[in-house]
């Protein structure tokens, strides 16, 4: 549905992409992490064409590129971003702002009621913007983007300035989107978030795609451990750690438990429990531990 191909972009001596390859179908949530300044946004305004790329294209459904404006027109009917708070217009309304995007992208405000019921703004969306939160904004955006419903959606820090009970909420409507076969693209610094409904994450590093963490079928289980880089080593230099094990950013030991027979897991269990010194828990390895492992201050 979705190809990024080759795409290269720096602005004066910094590189920002660098033949960047990446494919993306419909019904996917591809979460994108990396630390501020990566290239997340800029990666969104490519695949948007707000800005372009120094070389390599995006192609969507196999056909279509930016060539001209026919071609451009055709793909934006189909995708989304996620509008800036800075964007919203002060004197308007919250349902003004919702029919604005459901009449641009669909000609035809019915579902904005619904939208409104979802995402709990009855009590304020028909006063003018100027009077919102931060939060209330912040659901405002997000309850464009189900107004525009188009089949490619880009989100960029979705769940910025919400509370828990709004991530959630937000959380809930992207599993339901994505239900509906849309590809949802959410660049979050909220890491563990990621993991509730993505299908996949991208880590972007140097130019490119350092790493991506896919979140179907069975995920390799491991004992995570917490210990310090002295007991560490000390641990390192007493028992041949097995093959496969992590030390993520100084303070995380992950041990493979998959491939492991019952008395070997709880024969580690058991020598885990001497070391470690804050948490020690089972599962499979998330954003929060990848991201670690590769932007740490550490390493
Ligand atoms: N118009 C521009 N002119 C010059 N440099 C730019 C421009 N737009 C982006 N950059 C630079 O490109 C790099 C990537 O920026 P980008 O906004 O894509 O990062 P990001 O990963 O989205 O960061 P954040 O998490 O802070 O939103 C940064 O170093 C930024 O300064």
């Amino acid at each position: 549905m979705l190809k990024l191909m080759n795409v290269s972009i720096a602005y004066k001596d910094k590189v920002v992409l660098e033949n960047l390859n990446f494919s993306a179908n419909k019904g996917e949530i591809i979460g994108v992490a990396a630390p501020n300044g990566t290239g997340k946004t800029t990666m969104f305004n490519i695949i948007a064409n707000f800005v372009k790329p120094d070389s390599g294209k995006v192609i969507f459904d196999d056909q279509y590129e930016y060539r001209n404006e026919k071609e451009e027109l055709l793909i934006h009917k189909q995708l989304v971003i996620f509008p800036e708070q800075k964007d919203l217009f002060e004197e308007l309304s919250g349902v003004d702002h919702l029919k604005l995007y459901a009449d641009i992208w669909n000609g035809s405000s019915k579902k904005v009621p619904e939208i409104i019921e979802r995402l709990q703004m009855g009590h304020y969306v028909k006063r003018k913007v100027k009077t919102y939160s931060l939060g209330m904004r912040q659901r405002l955006c997000f309850a464009m983007m189900m107004a525009a419903d188009t089949p490619i959606m880009l989100m960029d820090e979705v769940m910025n300035g919400l509370d828990i009970s709004n991530v959630a909420l937000i959380s809930d409507c992207l599993i339901d989107m994505k239900k509906q076969n849309k590809l949802i693209f959410v660049a979050s610094h909220l890491l563990e978030n990621l993991d509730l409904y993505a299908d996949r994450v991208i880590f972007l590093k140097n130019g490119g795609i350092v790493h991506e963490q896919v979140f179907a079928g069975e995920l390799e289980a491991y004992l995570k451990v917490e210990i310090s880089p002295s007991n560490y080593g000390a641990l390192a230099s007493s028992v041949k750690l097995p093959a496969g094990h992590l030390y993520i950013a100084d303070y995380l030991l992950c041990i493979p438990l998959t491939g492991m027979d019952r008395v070997e897991q709880t024969a580690w269990f058991d020598r885990m429990l001497d070391w470690n010194e804050k948490t020690i828990n089972v599962g499979p390895l998330g954003t929060v531990e990848h991201y670690e492992k590769y932007y740490s201050i550490n390493k």
